[in-house]
Formats: C-alpha cells, sequence, structure tokens
C-alpha cells in the first residue's frame, strides 16, 4: 500500500496494488501493519457503509468534536465521488484548507481524514457506494457539520450540487470569530 501525503497533515491518500486477472481484481482495503505509521495505535471501531443515488448528491460536510473526534477512512466500492476533507483544526497551518481526491471503484484509493477535520463527498456517477472505517464510536451528541458551500471554505464541487439532507441544508456558515478545533 503506497501512502500518498497531502498538504494536510494527516489527510493522506492510500493506493493499493490491484491484482487483476482474468477473474477481476483483488486488492487490499486495510492492513494494520502497511498503514501503521498512518493509524498509529488507534482501532478501527465502526465501519459504515452508504449508497447514494443521485449523480450530484453531496453528503456532509460531518466531523466529531472530541472526545469523540474520529479518524475516518474512506474507500469507495461502487461508482466514483470527489471525497473532501477541511481541516478544522485550530493549531493546522492549513486551517480551512481543504483537499479533494476523486476516489472510485476503479482506482481502488482510500483518503484517510485525522480527527478535526470534517468530511464530505459528491457522486460522480449514480448508485455510488463508499465503505468508511472509523476509529471512534458514532456519537449523535458530538457529531456536527459546516456548510459545504461555506464561502470561507470555497470548496470547488464538480458537479452541480444536489441531494442534500434537511440536516446538511441547515449547517451553520463558520463565523469570522472560530477559531478551530482544540483536539
Ligand atoms: C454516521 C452514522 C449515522 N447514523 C444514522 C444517523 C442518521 O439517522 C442516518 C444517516 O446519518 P447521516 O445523515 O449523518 O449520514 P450521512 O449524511 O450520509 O453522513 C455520512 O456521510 C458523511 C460524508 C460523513 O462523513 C459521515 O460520517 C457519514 O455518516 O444514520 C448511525 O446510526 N450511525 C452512524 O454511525
Amino acid at each position: 500500500m503506497n501512502i500518498r501525503q497531502t498538504k494536510i497533515s494527516g489527510v493522506v491518500i492510500v493506493e493499493s496494488a490491484v491484482f487483476k486477472d482474468h477473474r477481476g481484481a483483488f486488492s487490499r482495503l486495510y492492513c494494520e501493519q502497511e498503514l501503521n505509521e498512518v493509524i498509529g495505535a488507534r482501532r478501527i471501531v465502526q465501519i459504515n457503509h452508504s449508497h447514494t443515488n443521485s449523480k450530484g448528491a453531496v453528503r456532509g460536510m460531518h466531523f466529531q468534536h472530541p472526545p469523540y473526534a474520529e479518524m475516518k477512512l474512506i474507500r469507495c466500492l461502487k461508482g466514483r465521488v470527489w471525497d473532501v476533507a477541511v481541516d478544522l483544526r485550530a493549531d493546522s497551518s492549513t486551517f480551512l484548507q481543504w483537499h479533494a481526491e476523486e476516489l472510485s471503484a476503479a482506482n481502488h484509493k482510500m483518503m484517510v481524514i485525522p480527527e478535526g477535520c470534517a468530511h464530505g463527498f459528491q457522486v460522480l456517477e449514480s448508485e455510488s457506494e463508499l465503505l468508511y472505517l472509523h476509529t471512534a464510536f458514532y456519537q449523535p451528541s458530538a457529531e456536527t457539520g459546516i456548510r459545504h458551500d461555506d464561502p470561507r471554505l470555497a470548496i470547488t464541487w464538480p458537479l452541480p450540487v444536489a441531494d442534500l439532507s434537511a440536516r446538511d441544508q441547515k449547517h451553520a456558515l463558520i463565523t469570522p470569530d472560530f477559531s478551530g478545533i482544540s483536539l
């Protein structure tokens, strides 16, 4: 598994070797040993799966506040998505910056999003499916979100945005005095 850094510390792209033959393809999705430099002493405690129907749909931008802050490892199992991480860490040199990566069933890439970053994605092909590996349990009281279209972030979305949940439509805009998340 090849680990590629991004401009945001802790946001990395894991590229897995894909073994293809006449039957199809095989690739490793997760390996505690190969990802030790990324995962450290964290444990995967919850694995989620989403299926999104419509091209252009956006889910996010979500994160959990400490002490339930989590690392997420995101892999596309079907279709293609524009996966986005936003740095909300108070002490980060890339505070409020974002990184996006195209994840697809075909490219086998996984995006790792560390604690203190928000996560969201846009579906680039209908009927896309994502797998999420989490290092903290879902804690509704600690989970919140920021707007996918917050002008302070200016996230680029490849397609016209569609199909937002009622909750994702109502996230608050980042205020000028927002100093970030302290982990
Ligand atoms: C995360 C989670 C959610 N839920 C329930 C809560 C809602 O009733 C329902 C859907 O949750 P939500 O609308 O928050 O799901 P998405 O908007 O698809 O959020 C997902 O996509 C964005 C991009 C993410 O980063 C989140 O981690 C991921 O949950 O599942 C659970 O029961 N357990 C869970 O672990």
